[in-house]
């Protein structure tokens, strides 16, 4: 990560292009432009605009850019491949070895496209002040729309099955924030694609500061404790529409929304154990009495994974509709909901949560000071290097 960040560092100069598309692996680049050909001025210059971004772009596009940036300068990967266990050099090996027999100057090309691709996105982002509301545009994790007093927070890395990488914490959290603060009535989160969610991006895990794992492990939980405690503040009627099958912390936080809307196709699965984990999202202490102390110890101890139906009986969920019909009727619901007198919601709310946030808050901050450690634990290690090893990632 180091290497890749370095990379990143010596990125080219911000060259305004038309990059149309870019997915991973990073050979595949579809560029408009036919000709164009960045010089060596390019390379050299971009680097000073890439110190100016004040956004972190994100590990993937950090070895994105590492790996362009090693093509660029060395041509093809002729390095020996790391050993399975070596996550992060492997990652970078990969992403380098996935651009074959790349041209150096295609590679220099769409490295120059790329950083110039990250610019535009991470600086308009940055310019927004904290707690103004941005434009669905502003967000590279979600898709955030405000109309008919309804603020909806689309999980939008279908790709991923909504995993959520730490940009996404992080904009989930300006999200909930802009909505409390905006003239909606009512703030629903739902996930894009077939998915709501699938938790946790597990390469969240490989990106390794200077500090270590223990640094790591502590950040990790500073993170989710300032991200699980936005959910217990929200002030507003807070609605999931589950779209499709949630894991591990898209499940648990379940337990601090108001209404749970989901589809017949909806699964709810929390494989802490598997995963060398513990619970979140305060729901060590919501499940056992939304749903009674056993049935919350099949779902969070044993990893037991619910049907709609099944989350339903057991509360988690208030209303569960086919698929075929579900985003029409729960949107005219929600859309009813949202004529009602937005104050009265808000203070009904207040009454109902009010008296729990103190002890929501002291569980929150004991469930992440115990995942920290969990962090840190051989089983917890093992599992997300099966993960990744099982998806060829690492
Ligand atoms: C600040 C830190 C806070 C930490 C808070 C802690 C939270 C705890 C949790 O949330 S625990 C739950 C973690 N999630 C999981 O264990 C789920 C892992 N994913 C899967 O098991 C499967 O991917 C699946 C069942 C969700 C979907 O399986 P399916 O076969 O239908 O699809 P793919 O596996 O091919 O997935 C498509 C691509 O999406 C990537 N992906 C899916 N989930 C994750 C994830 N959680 N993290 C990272 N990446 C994920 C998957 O790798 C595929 O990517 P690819 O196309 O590039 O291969």
């Amino acid at each position: 990560v180091a290497m890749a960040y370095l990379a990143w560092r010596l990125a080219q100069r911000w060259c305004p292009s038309s990059l149309q598309v870019i997915s991973f692996p990073v050979v595949q680049l579809h560029l408009n432009r036919t000709a164009m050909r960045a010089s060596q001025k390019d390379f050299e210059n971009a680097m000073n605009q890439v110190k100016l971004l004040k956004k972190d772009p994100g590990n993937e596009a950090k070895l994105k850019l590492y790996a362009l940036y090693k093509q660029a300068t060395e041509g093809p990967c002729n390095m020996p491949k790391p050993g399975v266990f070596d996550l992060i050099n492997k990652a970078k090996w990969d992403a380098w070895n996935a651009l074959g027999s790349l041209p150096k100057e295609t590679a220099r090309q769409n490295y120059v496209d790329l950083v110039s691709s990250l610019s535009s996105s991470l600086e308009s982002s940055s310019q927004v002040e904290p707690g103004t509301d941005r434009k669905s545009t502003g967000y590279e994790t979600l898709m955030v729309t405000s109309e008919d007093g309804i603020t909806k927070i689309m999980l939008n890395r279908p790709t991923k099955k909504n995993a959520l990488n730490v940009e996404m914490y992080h904009e989930i959290m300006h999200a909930l924030k802009a909505a409390s603060k905006d003239d909606s009535a009512i703030t629903v989160l739902t996930g894009n694609g077939d998915y709501y969610s699938s938790g946790n991006d597990l390469t969240n895990f490989t990106d390794i500061p200077p500090g270590g794992v223990e640094e790591k492990a502590k950040n990790g939980a500073i993170l989710l404790r300032e991200f699980v405690g936005c959910f217990i503040d929200f002030p507003k009627p807070l609605i999931a529409v589950v779209n499709g099958p949630a894991v591990g912390i898209s499940v648990t936080l379940l337990g601090l929304f108001d209404a749970v809307y989901a589809s017949d196709r909806a699964t709810f699965h929390t494989p802490f154990s598997h995963l060398g984990q513990s619970p979140e999202g305060c729901s060590s202490y919501t499940f056992p009495k939304i749903m009674s102390p056993a049935k919350a110890i099949e779902m969070l101890v044993f990893g037991k994974k619910l049907t709609a139906g099944e989350a339903c009986a057991q509360g988690l969920v208030t209303e569960v509709f086919p698929d075929s019909t579900f985003q029409k009727e729960v949107w005219t619901r929600l859309k009813a909901f949202a004529k009602l007198p937005p104050n009265a919601m808000r203070i009904s709310k207040e009454i109902i949560r009010n008296r729990e946030k103190e002890k929501l808050h002291a569980v929150n901050a004991e469930e992440c000071s115990v995942l920290q450690g969990r962090w840190l634990s051989d089983e917890c290690m093992n599992a997300v290097v099966n993960f990744l090893s099982r998806k060829s990632k690492l």
